[in-house]
């Protein structure tokens, strides 16, 4: 009796959203509490696919209904009635009423996404079957269970762990969690790689959420997911995405980062740019409809297509990135071209450079980073559809303020602008004080330009305006607010000796503030905990050699005893900077009064 309660003080039970997971207090099973805005995210992205799909099966079943309600023949009368037909037999239907040499004509006006008319209409089988889940690398199973508990709608979830430990207990928590789980959820000890090559096209969704990087599952998970289907991805290799080891980059990604204040959104266009070019080899192509940085990590949510024609078009959706290696000014140069000819449309490769081997601003050398994913990594109709349902169920989402905040501000981007500057920085190259942001989107406002926040980071704007317009907006603002003469050899200087062409007007426009400002709603929340970040492997000791990855304080810390005894995972020290805390909306009115960048100081933000 006492040998039992002794094995039942080895176990805890913890909740999240609607699911339980019965965990062994060593660090056995990994289990990251924090990343409940990833799940909370993912069900909700989830609820927005299974609701657009409907959306979609249904204009196509209208479309393909319509001539014969047009009277070619009634369908009703066919032995197949509407819920008892098949796929194939659909297939065979829709074949011999020669709809497949019309595809494209007949898509071509429905009110669909374009990619969704991709699919030929004699594919899409008359009864939508329920989305079917592969979690390829699961642990305890807790994302699992959380989908096929929360999501109505669902179909089978599958969920693959390598790990003996992971297995065993994701299958012991799908018990726990009752028969509603146990109808639809299955745990599998396997190789996620080998199971998702040996299954393709079979998943509607398939999420992917790795310790570090993702690179090594992408080329079988593309293959795995339905057309049409979501992959969803997390990288937590920010190190490596940001720049800190550009060389290990280019061989996970295929992508060299450059080191810019905008690197974590570049981390994401990295992403996005490596699993277009696995989905490629396949005739596949991805459609982004969400893309997050949050907390620690990056999360991508694409839409997976086949089309050998389209496939043709990514060079155009892809840019390498020229950064100035001394002032903030950066450029994009797309891979691809479209040549038209005769009518017919042909691709090309891009012509370039499209910059001198100068910096045209203050004539330093430019560093060369990408490709990047360089179109929309947002679909705008996701992401308020999927905000709009959030809002809807609060009381289902733990991390509602969370996601509510991030999904806001994603809403307010400019989504056909890729990467960003921050205003405090280009006044730090300056050495000038920093305009409020208020005045300084007033003034390329005025100047006839778009300019938005970024998700990414509270300081962060984008805009459509060039960089000889932003340098001329801070050399009138440097006019009126001048600077300690500064060393003749800074780029500030060689910015500075530049006469403005523009004549800037700082008069508040009416859209200058941002929505957050406007609302004075949070847009950056705080850390969701003290210690906070990745965690280690499940299973590994934590000792001295983990020191690069979690810092000499975290080390002591454990080495003293106090790290997160219960499961053994430890968190990254927390770092406060502007980034993870503050919120923009707070200062958009303020000049800024800080001091500004020295010589010495780095452009880029640490990962
Ligand atoms: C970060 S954890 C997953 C966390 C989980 N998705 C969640 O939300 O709680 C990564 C898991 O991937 C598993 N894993 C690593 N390589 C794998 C492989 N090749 N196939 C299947 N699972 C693998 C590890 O055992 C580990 O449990
Ligand atoms: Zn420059």
């Amino acid at each position: 009796m006492e040998e039992v309660e002794n094995k039942l003080n080895d176990y805890k039970i913890l909740r999240e959203g609607e699911a339980e997971i019965i965990m062994l207090k060593k660090n056995a099973v990994f289990y990251n509490p924090v990343q409940v805005h990833n799940r909370d995210m993912s069900i909700a992205v989830l609820r927005t696919f299974i609701a657009k799909r409907k959306e979609e099966h249904k204009a196509m079943m209208d479309k393909r209904e319509k001539p014969r309600n047009k009277g070619c023949h009634d369908r009703s009368s066919s032995p197949n009635g509407e819920n008892g037909s098949t796929g194939q037999q659909d297939e065979m239907d829709a074949v011999g009423e020669k709809e497949i040499n019309h595809v494209a004509d007949e898509v071509e006006d429905l009110h669909l996404p374009k990619e969704a008319t991709k699919i030929p209409l004699w594919k899409v089988a008359r009864e939508l079957k329920e989305p079917t889940v592969l979690e390829a690398l699961a642990a305890s199973g807790l994302r699992s269970l959380r989908y096929a508990r929360e999501i109505d709608g669902l179909g089978k979830v599958v969920a693959l762990d390598i790990d003996t430990a992971c297995v065993e207990a994701c299958k012991r928590n799908i018990k726990f969690n009752g028969s509603s789980v146990m109808s639809k959820m299955e745990a599998h000890l396997t190789d996620a790689r080998v199971y998702m090559l040996t299954h393709p096209k079979e998943f509607d969704v398939v999420d992917i959420d790795p310790y570090g990087s993702p690179s090594i599952f992408l080329d079988s998970a593309v293959q795995a997911v339905a057309d049409g289907g979501l992959l969803l991805c997390t990288a937590t290799d920010m190190a490596v995405l940001c720049g800190t080891n550009g060389e290990v980059c280019y061989t996970k990604y295929g992508s060299y980062p450059v080191k810019g204040k905008y690197c974590h959104e570049m981390a994401l266009r990295i992403l996005l740019a490596s699993i277009e070019s696995h989905a490629n080899r396949y005739k596949r192509y991805i459609v982004p409809v969400l893309s997050v940085f949050m907390d620690f990590y990056v999360r991508v949510f694409v839409r997976v297509f086949t089309s050998a024609i389209e496939i043709k078009k990514t060079p155009l959706k892809l840019s390498y990135v020229y950064q100035c290696n001394s002032c903030d000014s950066f450029h994009l140069q797309c891979l691809g071209r479209t040549v038209t000819k005769d009518n017919s449309v042909k691709y090309a490769p891009g012509i370039g450079p499209v910059v001198p081997q100068e910096c045209s601003d203050c004539g330093k050398k430019y560093n060369m980073g990408g490709p990047i994913w360089s179109a929309p990594i947002h679909d705008q109709d996701w992401v308020i559809s999927t905000l709009m349902d959030v809002k809807s169920m609060k009381d289902r989402y733990p991390a509602y303020k969370k996601i509510t905040s991030v999904l806001t501000t994603i809403s307010e981007e400019l989504h056909d602008i890729p990467l960003f500057f921050s205003l405090h920085n280009i006044s730090s190259t300056i050495k000038c004080t920093s305009p409020s942001a208020v005045m300084f989107r007033s003034a390329v406002l005025n100047a006839g330009y778009r300019i938005s926040s970024t998700h990414v980071n509270p300081l962060g704007l984008k805009s459509d305006a060039p960089w000889d317009v932003i340098w001329d907006i801070m050399r009138c603002w440097v006019k009126n607010h001048p600077i300690k003469e500064q060393p003749c050899d800074t780029s500030g200087t060689a910015i500075l000796s530049k006469s403005p062409k523009l004549e800037a007007n700082f008069s508040r426009a009416v859209a200058a503030l941002s929505k957050a400002g406007a609302k004075k709603v949070n847009r950056f929340l705080p850390n969701p905990e003290r210690h906070w970040g990745p965690k280690v492997r499940a299973g590994r000791k934590i000792t001295s050699k983990h020191a690069s990855l979690l810092g000499p304080d975290v080390i002591n810390h454990v080495m003293n005893g106090a790290a997160n005894p219960e499961d053994g995972n430890v968190p990254m020290p927390d770092k406060p900077t502007p980034e993870n805390g503050e919120n923009a909306a707070d200062h958009e009115d303020e000049p800024s009064t800080k001091r500004q960048k020295t010589d010495n100081d780095e452009l880029a933000t640490e990962p």
